[in-house]
């Protein structure tokens, strides 16, 4: 029988995957999220995204699929997660009382036939203007730790948040609506 699984560690992604009525199991992928110089940011998370499901096909079966994917906050350079206290201020700063985007890679191949679909998805976000004192309260809160951009739009991030333009999962890291596009025109699972 085959067998969905996500590979990833994010719990986002597996609870945005959970409100379907769709078994699938999780493994983590290991790999190391490495530079990509002189790339899009398009191709970088799309490029991620494949070596993430590629990285756990051997645990799999032929007839089982993999769904990965990779997030990042993009205005001008590339936001990945903060690795420091520093790092999640400059962040918010630069990104308080403007637009950004956020991109999402997303990858689904069948393990058997090594069949592979690549895309990615965007969503523009407003963030309010954000005073010093807010932004240190809000790293405090420790909510910035594990997320790209430094910032959560399902938790308290909610609140810097003015208006959002595209789909609300792909921020949160899981592009649900092409997921679901994907997964129903080219392996003939439905979500709903
Ligand atoms: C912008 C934003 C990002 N994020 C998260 C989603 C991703 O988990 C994370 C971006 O890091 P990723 O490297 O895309 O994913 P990950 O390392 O958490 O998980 P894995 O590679 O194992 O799948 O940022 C939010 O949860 N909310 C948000 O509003």
């Amino acid at each position: 029988m085959s067998m969905l699984f996500l590979a990833s560690g994010s719990p986002r992604r597996a609870e945005i995957l959970k409100n379907f009525n769709i078994a699938f199991e999780i493994i983590p992928s290991t790999i190391e999220e490495k530079i990509y110089e002189g790339e899009t940011p398009e191709q970088i998370v799309m490029a991620l995204a494949l070596e993430k499901a590629n990285s756990i096909v051997s645990q799999c079966n032929e007839d089982d699929l993999i769904i990965a994917a990779d997030t990042v906050v993009v205005k001008g350079s590339i936001l990945g997660k903060p690795r420091n206290y520093d790092e999640a201020y400059s962040m918010l700063k630069h990104l308080e009382n403007d637009v950004h985007e956020v991109i999402t890679g997303l990858a689904v191949i069948q393990v058997g036939t090594l069949n592979k679909i690549v895309t990615f998805e965007r969503t523009r976000v407003k963030f309010k203007p954000l005073s010093d004192v807010k932004i240190q309260r809000y790293i405090d809160s420790g909510e910035v730790w594990d997320k790209a951009g430094s910032y959560a739009i399902q938790g308290k991030g909610s609140a810097m948040i003015e208006w959002i333009s595209g789909d609300y999962f792909n921020v949160v890291g899981l592009p649900i609506n092409k997921l679901d596009d994907i997964l129903s025109n080219h392996f003939d699972i439905e979500l709903i």
